[in-house]
């Protein structure tokens, strides 16, 4: 198979001044020098005009600490940017996350790094996360946003990736395929077809019918199987697929059940010793979903009983920070009954890890980084309101841009205009989200010895969270 990336979209260096409260090490004393702009993110701009990219302090003040092993072409985006970024390829756990994160500005992170409220307190400098995944549920969202720290991930772009390798589970299940390869590892031949089935006109049900439930539903169409689907809310079924209305009929129709849910209160043990009873005898289970879905001693009872022919477990309650020899009892009391199971594909939690669905997250959420850094843009963000202003040009050169995360109360618009009254609002975009709003000004004529008092008087607001100023 080709190891060539995809051709990545390049993000130009481009990186706006920034006056912020909550950045030390950032030059605080703005100057007018603007330097060459160039254009980051064409589909924000107006035609004929070129971006403005200041830089009154050095861009290697921005400090990113990547964790998890981030994709290459992430790093690339965010050091062509000049950021200063180190990369370590495990997480980190929580007393050295709270040491490391004191200073930086970015976090980089994918499912295994815990961002609990005690670390995002200790993350003084912190504005923004990159969730370099799917899944958020590692990261305290709304703590995030109650310090202004907007948080970032990749909706979709190892959908695909987990989908297929569901596909391989569905057909190594049914045709015992791990195990026979595991014997034959071991010297022994064992060629069997007894308990051994195609998949053509079997019945798949899917669990969760999103990015990765949907698109899974079209593959396994393809291959013969019936596809039916239980979800919470109503969604449109793709080729023949039908929505099951509860979880139990779901269960009681299917030969393989697999599940695609978010990691929520809703869905912790959803699938349990009542479920199990209600699933079909000698049917087979895959969670590619998290670890706290499903039940695993009620999981490894279905299969000591029969009731399963098989299941395929790629996440787990606790899972290590990094590689090595930790699939033992010292992160789960459950795993030595686990690794004694027949036709139960263990994997560890490689769902997403292709070349192409890393190297995409990799641009995919770098960008969205760069975007919040250096121009406050919250488009994509799963934890603040999602507000973003046309870039402002080099036929602008005394403007400034105010971005204002405070509290969702009454009479802070009023406030915030006040500060600004002085100077012409060119464009004004505020939204909320629950507790917190944001607020994106481009104002004009503004001389740079008056931004330190228009930070000032902003943060002087009882609603203020956070107050950057890009000039
Ligand atoms: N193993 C791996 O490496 C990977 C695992 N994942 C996991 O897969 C999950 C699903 O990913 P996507 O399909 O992209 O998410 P998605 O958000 O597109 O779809 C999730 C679906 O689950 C439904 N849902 C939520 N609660 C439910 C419940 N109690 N019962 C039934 N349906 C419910 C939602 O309505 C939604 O349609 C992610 O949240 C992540 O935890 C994602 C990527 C890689
Ligand atoms: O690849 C990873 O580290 C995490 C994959 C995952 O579970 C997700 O995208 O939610």
């Amino acid at each position: 198979m080709s190891k060539d990336i995809p051709i990545v979209q390049k993000v130009a260096r481009s990186v706006s001044n920034s006056w912020s409260n909550g950045i030390a090490g950032l030059s605080s004393s703005p100057t007018t020098s603007f330097h060459s702009p160039q254009a980051s993110f064409p589909g924000l701009q107006r035609s004929n005009t070129t971006q403005k990219a200041l830089k009154p302090f050095d861009t290697k003040d921005i400090k990113v600490l990547l964790l998890e092993n981030v994709n290459e072409t992430g790093q690339t985006i965010l050091r062509e940017q000049g950021y200063q970024v180190e990369a370590i390829k495990s997480s980190l756990p929580e007393e050295q996350l709270i040491e490391r994160i004191k200073d930086v500005h970015v976090i980089g992170i994918r499912s295994k790094t815990k961002l609990t409220a005690k670390v995002l307190n200790s993350a003084k400098n912190l504005l923004v996360i990159g969730c370099f995944c799917i899944g958020t549920n590692q990261v305290d969202l709304k703590t995030a946003a109650s310090l202004g720290i907007a948080v970032f991930n990749s909706p979709f772009s190892n959908s695909r990736s987990v989908a297929e390798l569901t596909i391989a589970e569905i057909i190594g299940l049914a045709r015992q395929i791990t195990d026979r390869s595991a014997e034959l590892h071991a010297g022994i031949w064992n060629k069997v077809s007894a308990g051994c089935w195609e998949v053509r006109g079997k019945t798949l049900g899917i669990v969760g019918y999103g990015h990765i439930g949907s698109q899974l539903s079209v593959l396994a169409e393809q291959m013969g199987m019936q596809v039916i689907y239980y979800d919470v809310v109503p969604l449109m079924a793709l080729s023949t697929s039908k929505q099951i209305k509860d979880l139990e009929t779901l269960l009681s129709k299917s030969d393989f059940v697999t599940l695609h849910v978010p990691e929520t209160a809703d869905t912790n043990n959803l699938i349990s010793t009542a479920q199990f009873a209600q699933m079909r005898s000698g049917s087979y289970l895959i969670n590619n979903s998290r670890g706290s879905v499903v039940d695993i001693p009620a999981l490894i009872e279905a299969m000591r009983s029969g009731k399963l022919a098989g299941a395929a477990l790629d996440v787990y309650p606790n899972e290590p920070g990094g590689n090595g020899d930790y699939f033992n009892g010292s992160l789960n009391n459950f795993t030595d009954d686990l690794r004694s199971l027949k036709n139960l594909i263990l994997t560890p939690h490689i769902g997403g890890s292709t070349e192409e669905a890393q190297s995409a997250i990799g641009v995919e959420v770098a960008q969205f980084l760069v975007r919040y850094v250096n121009e406050g843009t919250t488009q994509g963000s799963v934890n603040l309101p999602e507000v973003t202003l046309r870039s402002l040009t080099i036929d602008e050169p005394n403007h400034a841009r105010v971005i204002y995360v405070h509290k969702n109360v009454p009479g802070v618009l009023r406030q915030v205009n006040n500060v600004l009254a002085d100077h012409n609002i060119d464009k004004q975009m505020t939204d909320s989200r629950g507790e917190i709003a944001y607020l994106m000004a481009d104002i004009s004529n503004v001389k740079p010895d008056e931004l330190k008092e228009l930070q000032h008087n902003l943060t002087a607001s009882s609603a203020h969270i956070r107050t950057r100023i890009l000039y």
